[in-house]
């Protein structure tokens, strides 16, 4: 049994005027300390997947399944990370990252020690006693990670978490979210429309085809390039050959 599976996802959204069928048919299994990314063509339900595997959504029909668990609300193994990086702006970088041990009652000398461990790691600690808005995008975008891990989910769901960042920090970030989620042997799902920072980071990829959405094609990266950093695996001649053959894949949908 896979440590996330993924059975026969169906989702629709109804309003007064119209039902959009979001998702349809979707199967997918991901085995434990995999990192894997979802790309395809915007609206075609990406984010409505992350958040039914967050338990935030509740499917018209399938099932999703983490360590064996069916998910039907959010569970403390799961850390979910977005575009925004919602911290809160009257609680210093310290306060934040801990919030999330206060609020599930794990708050304790050892949680909060491993917490500004993890902050340090992220080269945050001289800023541990700083608000939000005195930290730059990047710094902000770091402490969120470090907040979202201090609970210890097994799973880390990345939803366009680096897309409001200049480039260079983005892929300094890339890097770093990379070997932290090594060092704590995390599963990940990362949803972005960059095809570039999806063969950087991920052992695997799932292409979902246009509205309703579905799992059309999945990519295993190259051991070769699973090997670097996701900086380096940018300079490797096969991250050009997957590159390619994943653009003419999403384009045609993009244009269908
Ligand atoms: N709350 C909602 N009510 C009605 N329709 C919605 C709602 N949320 C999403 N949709 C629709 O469902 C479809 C899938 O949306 P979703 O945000 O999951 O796609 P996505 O692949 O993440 O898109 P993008 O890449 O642009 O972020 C879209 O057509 C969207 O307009």
């Amino acid at each position: 049994m896979s440590f996330l599976t993924v059975e026969n996802i169906h989702h629709v959204y109804l309003t007064k005027e119209s039902a959009t069928v979001a998702l349809e048919d979707v199967h997918l299994a991901v085995e434990e300390g995999e990192f894997i990314s979802f790309l395809g063509p915007s609206g075609c339900g990406k984010t409505t997947l992350l958040s039914i595997i967050a338990g935030l959504i509740k499917p018209i029909e399938g099932v999703v399944k983490i360590a064996n668990k069916q998910i039907t609300k959010p569970d403390t193994m799961i850390g979910y990370m977005l575009q925004q990086d919602y911290l809160f702006p009257w609680k210093t970088i310290d306060e934040n990252v801990t919030l999330g041990l206060k609020i599930t009652g794990q708050k304790n000398a050892q949680t909060t020690a491993a917490t500004m461990q993890m902050l340090q790691d992220m080269g945050l600690d001289n800023v541990e006693k700083q608000y939000p808005s005195q930290l730059s995008g990047g710094m902000r975008q770091r402490a969120a990670l470090v907040r979202t891990l201090a609970t210890n989910p097994k799973i880390l769901l990345l939803d366009e978490p680096f897309s409001a960042l200049d480039y260079q920090t983005k892929l300094k970030l890339e890097d770093l979210v990379v070997q932290t989620l090594k060092k704590y042997k995390k599963t990940a799902l990362l949803v972005t429309h960059d095809i570039g920072e999806a063969i950087a980071m991920s052992d695997r990829i799932f292409v979902f085809s246009a509205r309703p959405g579905k799992v059309n094609r999945t990519y295993l990266v190259p051991k070769e390039i699973r090997e670097l950093s996701p900086f380096q695996a940018r300079q490797h001649p096969l991250y050009n050959t997957l590159f390619q053959q994943i653009w003419k894949e999403v384009d045609q949908y993009e244009t269908e």
